[in-house]
């Protein structure tokens, strides 16, 4: 007999995708899907298509061919706009606003959690004291922290993590594992591309491999 209750659809799927440039395939096609709770480790060599998957999903580029679909329904702008949080290679920062006003001006473009602040967001990211430091002076690692806070306010369920350990210490590492443990467990997803496993978060993971697919 049938049960009255059915499997939650995946917060995200991916069917047939693919992309090309010049008519030369950068990668595909691909079929994943990634359930609310979990991790997709997106793993491959340096042009191997990691960035460019992660910009067709957050709507920054257009597929070539295939489907994406958000809980079930095909992917569109409004849906993906409130449903994905992407972290790219760059910070998306304006240099001469304060690292508060930044994210002032970012949480006013893509929302906030209502239960979460901007100085609690700088602490966790330990950003404490820097409230009032223009963008511009901040070292690469502490943009890159000051990115993840922004991801840390974003009410998206869906993160894109570009490389999210890229110019941190260990303990950035550390903080970027926790912040995905922590959102995985409040319910939410997340795709994160690396060139190896050696920063993969601790969390229920899935792996797609680009690169090696004929
Ligand atoms: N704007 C662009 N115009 C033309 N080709 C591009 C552009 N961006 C990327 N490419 C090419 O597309 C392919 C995939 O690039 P992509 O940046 O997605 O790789 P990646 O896996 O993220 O690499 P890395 O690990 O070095 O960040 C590469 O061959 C790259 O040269």
């Amino acid at each position: 007999m049938p049960s009255s209750e059915s499997a939650p659809l995946p917060l995200l799927a991916a069917r047939r995708l693919s992309f090309a440039r010049n008519e030369s395939r950068v990668f595909g096609p691909l079929d994943f899907s990634v359930d609310a709770g979990e991790a997709l480790l997106v793993q491959g060599d340096n042009g191997a298509g990691k960035t460019t998957l992660l910009r067709v999903l957050a709507g920054l580029l257009r597929a070539d061919d295939g489907e994406i679909d958000i809980r079930g329904t095909r992917a569109q702008p409004l849906a993906r706009a409130v449903t994905v949080a992407y972290l790219g290679h760059l910070p998306a920062l304006k240099a001469d606003l304060s690292t508060l006003e930044n994210l002032e001006f970012l949480c006013g473009l893509h929302g906030r959690r209502p239960s979460q602040t901007l100085e609690v967001a700088m602490g966790v990211v330990g950003l404490s004291g820097f409230e009032d430091s223009p963008a511009r002076q901040l070292s690469a690692g502490q943009k890159k922290r000051l990115s993840l806070a922004r991801l840390w306010l974003s009410p998206a369920p869906l993160w894109l993590l570009d490389e999210p350990y890229a110019n941190l210490d260990l303990a950035g590492i550390e903080l970027v594992n926790r912040m995905v443990q922590a959102h995985l467990r409040e319910g939410g997803a997340a795709l994160v591309t690396t060139h190896g496993a050696y920063a993969a978060p601790p969390v229920r993971t899935r792996l797609l491999e680009l690169g090696k697919q004929s």
